[in-house]
């Protein structure tokens, strides 16, 4: 199974000293190739829940499994390199590296997970409809496109596992579409899980497992 959560619990300190409990989540998983939309309302924890299963943040207590390794036992360079290794994520603001270009930044994709293949990355880009970009630097590119590099670059490690965080918050109505049927395509055509969320009910329609936050997710204060 890609991702099993168990019991997760995560709470911020704020600048006040107040504690803001954010996750409460009993049981939440995903089952392979299987593509799941999590709509929350702003605040609500998306975020903080991406970054509890890609290791980016750590919880307070219970189990993230991604992949059958339970990430919370993992040291954070290991989180880093398991995400690196198994983990594709895209953001809502792209984060490509505007000195590169789209080819290189795919290839970067690869690297950090110990691999570099040219023509991997190449087709990658064909396929998002970037064939004639390759050579294009971000700023060179329009904002649908640098999406969709940066959608090439998730699976670029081949990973078991998609994270999406609003992937189409900073596109227009049509480029929102395209990205994400080319997500939604990508992931079903490598095998690969998707977890998407957004608070967008147009974007959470075009999916059959749509999951509200809110339902599972039951913040309380906890020591
Ligand atoms: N590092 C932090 N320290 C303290 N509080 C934080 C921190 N990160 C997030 N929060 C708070 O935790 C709550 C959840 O934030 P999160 O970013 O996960 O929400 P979200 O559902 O992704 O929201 P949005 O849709 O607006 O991006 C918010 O109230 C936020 O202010």
């Amino acid at each position: 199974m890609p991702l099993q959560l168990q019991n997760i619990k995560k709470s911020y300190r704020e600048p006040d000293g107040n504690i803001l409990p954010v996750l409460n989540v009993e049981s939440f998983s995903l089952e392979q190739g299987e593509q799941v939309v999590l709509v929350g309302e702003s605040g609500g924890g998306k975020t903080t829940l991406l970054n509890a299963i890609s290791g980016i943040t750590t919880v307070d207590s219970g189990k993230v499994i991604v992949d059958g390794v339970d990430l919370t036992r993992l040291p954070e360079a290991g989180r880093d390199r398991f995400r690196a290794e198994r983990i594709g994520i895209v953001f809502q603001t792209f984060n490509l590296l505007p000195a590169f270009s789209a080819l290189e930044n795919v290839l970067l994709g690869m690297t950090f997970a110990g691999r570099s293949d040219r023509d991997f990355a190449r087709q990658l880009l064909e396929r998002v409809g970037l064939g004639k970009r390759l050579s294009h630097r971000p700023p060179q590119l329009s904002v649908g496109e640098q999406q969709r590099v940066a959608v090439a670059r998730a699976l670029a490690n081949r990973p078991r596992l998609m994270l999406a965080d609003e992937p189409t918050a900073s596109v227009d109505i049509a480029n929102q579409n395209t990205i994400l049927s080319l997500l939604r395509e990508t992931c079903s055509e490598h095998g690969v899980s998707l977890l998407l969320v957004t608070h967008s009910h147009d974007v959470a329609e075009q999916f059959d497992r749509v999951e509200q936050l809110a339902n599972f997710n039951k913040p309380e204060v906890h020591a």
